[in-house]
């Protein structure tokens, strides 16, 4: 199997009210997004987030684009999906690694380096290191680390990182800088005004702008196995 590396822009769905989470999903991928995270608020019961979850994973079938899911493996496992994003307050990384396919993508939250040693040693395919900078998306968050501290993480450990909080594009091309793979963002895609030319600005922001014009389905492709490289 020809390995393929991580997308560099990770767009995360935003379940707020008043968003629209599908019609902005559509147009990161028509705008060339290569993997979308399903980060369905905590309020929503499991059938409503399996079935947002469903009707993500098979958009993303359609543009042959990955597929994570937030916190809950049981849908993960459910939608097909080709992997999981999993914090302090979720399943454990170790535990995630051994109840999914050997090839599943498991992302880890940390902020520091010995999290991130901890993460990788865990099973770790790729590391959210974050907030970079404050943000309004989610409540309750530690304070904002910065680039000093993204680049601290990036020199602990070989793993992919993934920059989150705040980001925009000229962030996101600060955070490239840093030495992080890419960058996840919620807010600078689902708030835009044209959420599919946000997208194409993060894109070329991290380096993975697609040749000029929209990205057409590709039915039946599926993504070949990713690999943990810079
Ligand atoms: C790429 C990426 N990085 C970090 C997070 C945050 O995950 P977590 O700390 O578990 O917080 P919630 O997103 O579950 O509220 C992420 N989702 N993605
Ligand atoms: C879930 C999460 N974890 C750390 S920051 C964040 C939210 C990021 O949202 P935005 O891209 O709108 O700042
Ligand atoms: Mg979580």
């Amino acid at each position: 199997m020809q390995a393929t590396r991580l997308p560099r822009l990770h767009v995360i769905t935003d379940t707020r009210a008043g968003a629209s989470p599908l019609s902005v999903v559509a147009a990161s991928l028509a705008a060339g997004a290569r993997l979308i995270q399903v980060r369905p608020e905590d309020h929503h019961n499991d059938r409503s987030a399996f079935d947002f979850a469903a009707a993500v994973a098979a958009l993303c079938g359609e543009y042959g684009a990955t597929c994570l899911i937030n916190d809950r493996v049981h849908i993960a496992q459910a939608v097909g999906a080709h992997g999981v994003h999993l914090g302090a307050e979720d399943l454990p990384l170790d535990a995630a690694r051994r109840i999914l396919p050997s090839d599943a993508i498991i992302g880890g939250t940390c902020r520091e380096p010995e999290a991130a040693r901890a993460a990788r040693r865990a099973g770790a395919t790729y590391l959210g290191v974050g907030p970079v900078w404050s943000t309004t998306t989610k409540h309750g968050l530690p304070g904002a680390i910065g680039l000093p501290g993204l680049a601290a993480v990036c020199e602990a450990v070989e793993l992919p990182v993934i920059a989150i909080g705040g980001i925009t594009a000229e962030r996101a091309a600060e955070c490239r800088a840093a030495g992080a793979h890419g960058v996840a963002v919620v807010g600078a895609i689902s708030g835009a005004a044209d959420p599919q030319g946000a997208t194409a600005e993060l894109l070329a922001a991290v380096g993975e702008a697609d040749p000029p014009g929209l990205v057409r389905p590709n039915r039946g492709d599926v993504p070949e196995q990713l690999v943990g490289e810079r």
